[in-house]
């Protein structure tokens, strides 16, 4: 039965990355896929935004949403603090197995819990099942549909907290514009673009930050 991609990338960091070093990890999978196959990892260029945006926050409590292969949950779960942790939501079980993989061969396992399922379901969960009281950091990296009813939810659920820091991967491509037009035009949250590139194409893309006001 042929590999699939994902499977193909945690091959390669197997083979090639230092085992229990979350950096080359990270190194390892962005040389893959700039040199061999595409894959829709954050990547470099966007991941510089990522890790000032969590050094500037220095949450203790992180969400992701949309683990793929692991690259942010790794390059995220490197700069936490010690007692910090992360959640990450992955609904595509093959994904999140790799993922599982990629984590503990970084290991940085301690830091962070995968959380398998809908987004829309998990998130209604946090608080009682996955003891969050509130949350410091979400990276929303999941489907872009999801980007501004997920904002929604996590307002519904008093997930967020005056200061809470939003980051929204791709809002230019494939694009979120519910997403911006949500934030951008409410009191509740203060927004700011970082112009940047498709992972590993010369394409425009950006991320969009929106800081929760209370
Ligand atoms: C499956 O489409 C892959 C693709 C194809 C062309 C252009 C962009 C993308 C893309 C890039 C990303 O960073 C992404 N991040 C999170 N969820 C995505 O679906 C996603 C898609
Ligand atoms: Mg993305």
């Amino acid at each position: 039965m042929n590999q699939s991609k994902e499977q193909r990338i945690l091959n390669f960091v197997l083979q090639n990355a230092v085992r229990g070093d979350p950096s080359s990890v990270v190194d390892t999978i962005d040389k893959y896929c700039s040199e061999k196959e595409w894959a829709m990892n954050v990547g470099n260029e966007k991941g510089k935004i990522l890790d000032k945006t969590v050094e500037e926050v220095s949450p203790s409590v992180v969400l992701e949403l949309g683990t793929y292969c692991g690259y942010s949950a790794v390059r995220i779960a490197r700069l936490l603090k010690p007692g910090a942790h992360l959640l990450t939501v992955e609904f595509n079980p093959k994904f999140a197995a790799i993922a599982k993989q990629m984590i503990e061969f970084a290991g940085v396992q301690d830091k962070v819990n995968i959380l398998e399922g809908p987004s829309e379901e998990i998130i209604p969960q946090l608080k009682k099942k996955h003891e969050v009281n509130t949350l410091d950091f979400v990276f929303l990296d999941h489907w872009k549909d999801r980007y501004a009813p997920d904002t929604i939810l996590l307002q519904e659920c008093n997930l967020l907290r005056k200061g809470t820091v939003l980051l929204a991967d791709n809002v230019i491509f494939p694009g979120a514009p519910e997403f911006l037009k949500y934030v951008r035009n409410n009191p509740h949250f203060q927004c700011t673009n970082y112009p940047s590139h498709l992972e590993y194409m010369a394409v425009q893309d950006a991320m969009e930050k929106a800081v929760f006001l209370g």
